[in-house]
């Protein structure tokens, strides 16, 4: 077949023709799509436009078809965008209600395992069940409910898992707040920060929430980062450039001052407040503060936190660019320091002054929580700077979740008592959650509801992400196709020349070869008549071009570092033409070499030996370390022959 420019005909084979441009409708692909389950239609999905390149249509027909398929494309973007944004609006309410059925402040409890430092492990006076915990103490029996117990073997990821629905609700814009509470030594570090080997929440938080943007093409969220110690009532930035680390510099310099504006936000004055584009820099930062936590040695534990460390994450996301203001939500998560006896400790000194301030806090959060329990009348707040911060993560609109952490030891049972009490008093927070049965079973028939709606509502939000993602990419090769036949420039190639579409090109039917030749056509047809190629031209490229193979040829056989040509034409080892030009030849080289008969090998060998045979100052004429590495590298694949 034959298409007619002004000058030629141009050969066409029968598959360049009205071969599609583009893929099937977007969805309809039944391939994996970017490593994603496959993506079935929505029944009431737009098919998203194909276009097709028709040769028998004259230029201006087919440019302006090209025009309304970018339209439409664009329309159908919009479109599923919006219902994207429907979905997840309804995504997050149903979790929103979910949470507040399950109590705005809930609270766990994680059991330790036995350690070796524990003195008795035969006589456990803890009972463990899935929300209760029974404790038995000189002949008296106490049962405490929880809405979720870990026990001892219960491992990070276990209570991670508890965690997530609560981390989702602070990237939907709620305040959110997660403490572990505990005596000393029962593990509150380990759930909040873990190890290497068994990440806490906060490694796995900071992670999920990277991953959990990856998946949300329908908002655009960035992340900020702060860490602080509450120590000795004074507020110390753990971020800063240089942390105040002994104790009376830490009066000195780091007494942050807490504001609080008329709606009541708070802020703290001069905290260091990090960017954290992605999970790598978060984590970095979060190395860095971690290690200028107070920590010293107790009879209790080793390493023993000696304040409340406090991470903030402020997360800002905006959702529709109609949006005027982006939403913003604080995630705090807290390790507090050990409730304790303060004789039990062992602590004298700054360690027992350390113990005073921590156990003075945790008693004003204690009541500060009582004060939420009332509903009416005064929170008191002010009473500690620790309450002082959290003020609006803690109150109205705002998810808590606690961790209370006990041991299993019989020695610590007054501690175990005390810690599941206070728990106890910051659950009844939530005043209905002692209901009879009846209304218990309709409450979990609700949530186990809304829990579907969400389900439901999230697998349809994914299959349309990945329809949007698709349409994109379509939208993109054609703009680019658009802007290379008609020389327009294309918008996006110039904001942004570097536009990943890799990762999905597999999933586009279209062929590239009839892109390409289509692209070389239409450029053609766009020259002027004196530009464009005539065939005496094109033959007169066809001898330089061999002409520059053969001199090649020979001096990779060793004869020469450098290649003259006529004229002004020269190529040397440090010319990228050249150097392409090796690549290629050695690769075909190689290819001719083994599907040749078996008579042609010594002379490859002969080759190789040759070149392998020069000093080495001979075969690497650049000063380039790339250069020599590229050369290195072509020797080697030419000693293969031998
Ligand atoms: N669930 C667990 N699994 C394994 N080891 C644990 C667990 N919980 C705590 N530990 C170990 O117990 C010891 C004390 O834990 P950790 O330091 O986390 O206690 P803490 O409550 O933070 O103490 P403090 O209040 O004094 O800082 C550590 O050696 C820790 O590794």
């Amino acid at each position: 077949m034959f298409i007619s420019t002004e000058t030629e005909q141009i050969p066409l084979s029968s598959n360049d023709v009205k071969e599609p441009l583009t893929s099937s409708p977007v969805g309809s692909n039944p391939d994996s799509f970017n490593g994603l389950p496959p993506v079935p239609d929505l029944p009431d999905s737009p098919p998203v436009s194909t276009i097709f390149c028709d040769v028998n249509v004259v230029p201006e027909q087919e440019k302006s078809e090209l025009e309304k398929s970018i339209k439409k494309l664009e329309g159908e973007i919009a479109e599923l965008r919006l219902k994207q944004r429907s979905l997840d609006e309804k995504r997050r309410e149903a979790l929103n209600k979910i949470l507040d059925i399950k109590g705005t402040i809930r609270v766990f409890c994680r059991v330790r395992p036995f350690l070796w430092t524990d003195k008795i492990r035969d006589q456990e006076p803890v009972s463990i069940g899935l929300d209760r915990i029974v404790v038995r103490s000189s002949g008296s029996r106490k049962e405490f409910g929880f809405d979720k117990v870990f026990h001892q073997e219960a491992n990070q990821e276990d209570v991670f898992v508890e965690v997530e629905p609560i981390l989702r609700s602070a990237l939907d814009g709620h305040n959110v707040c997660i403490f572990a509470y505990g005596q000393t030594g029962t593990g509150k570090t380990f759930t909040m920060d873990g190890t290497t080997v068994e990440p806490g929440i906060v490694p796995q938080a900071l992670e999920e929430i990277f991953h959990q943007v990856s998946l949300d093409n329908s908002s655009s969220f960035t992340f900020s980062m702060s860490m602080l110690e509450v120590y000795m009532g004074n507020l110390r930035d753990l971020l800063a450039s240089k942390p105040a680390i002994r104790a009376n510099e830490t009066v000195a310099r780091c007494n942050l001052n807490i504001q609080t504006d008329p709606k009541g936000l708070v802020e703290i004055e001069g905290l260091t407040e990090v960017d954290i584009p992605d999970f790598a820099k978060a984590r970095w930062w979060y190395t860095k503060g971690k290690r200028f936590r107070h920590t010293s040695w107790t009879n209790v534990n080793e390493a023993s936190s000696r304040s409340h460390c406090l991470t903030r994450i402020i997360i800002c996301r905006r959702g529709d660019t109609r949006e005027a203001r982006p939403k913003v939500s604080k995630l705090w998560m807290v390790d507090l320091g050990g409730s304790e006896r303060l004789l039990k400790t062992g602590a004298t000194g700054q360690t027992l002054d350390e113990g005073r301030a921590i156990n003075l806090s945790l008693s004003a959060l204690g009541d500060v929580i009582a004060g939420l329990r009332r509903k009416r009348g005064h929170v008191p707040y002010r009473n500690s700077k620790l309450t002082q911060i959290l003020k609006d993560s803690l109150g109205v609109g705002s998810k808590v979740l606690m961790l209370v952490h006990i041991s299993p030891s019989q020695e610590d049972v007054a501690e175990t008592i005390c810690s599941l009490s206070f728990a106890k008093r910051a659950r009844a927070v939530e005043s209905s959650r002692e209901l009879p049965e009846d209304l218990k079973k309709q409450r979990e028939n609700k949530i186990s509801e809304l829990e579907e709606n969400m389900r439901e509502a999230e697998e349809e939000c994914q299959k349309i992400t990945n329809q949007v993602r698709k349409a994109e990419f379509l939208l993109n090769e054609n703009k680019k196709f658009y802007s290379t036949a008609y020389g327009i420039p294309d918008e996006n190639e110039e904001k942004n020349p570097e536009t990943p579409k890799e990762d999905v090109k597999d999933h586009v039917i279209g062929s590239p070869r009839i892109t390409q030749k289509a692209i070389k056509q239409n450029i053609h047809r766009s020259l002027p008549r004196f530009m464009a190629s005539t065939v005496a031209s094109r033959e007169r490229q066809c001898v330089a071009e061999r002409e520059i193979v053969k001199r090649a040829t020979s001096l990779r056989s060793g004869a020469k570092s450098s290649v003259q040509f006529s004229g002004a034409q020269s190529l040397s080892f440090s010319d990228p033409r050249f150097r392409a030009f090796l690549r290629h030849s050695n690769k075909s080289s190689r290819f001719k070499d083994t599907n040749a008969p078996a008579t042609e090998s010594p002379k490859c060998s002969d080759i190789a030996l040759k070149t392998t045979s020069l000093p080495r100052t001979k075969m690497v004429t650049s000063s380039d370390p790339n250069m020599r590495v590229k050369l290195g590298h072509h020797r080697r694949r030419m000693s293969d022959f031998v």
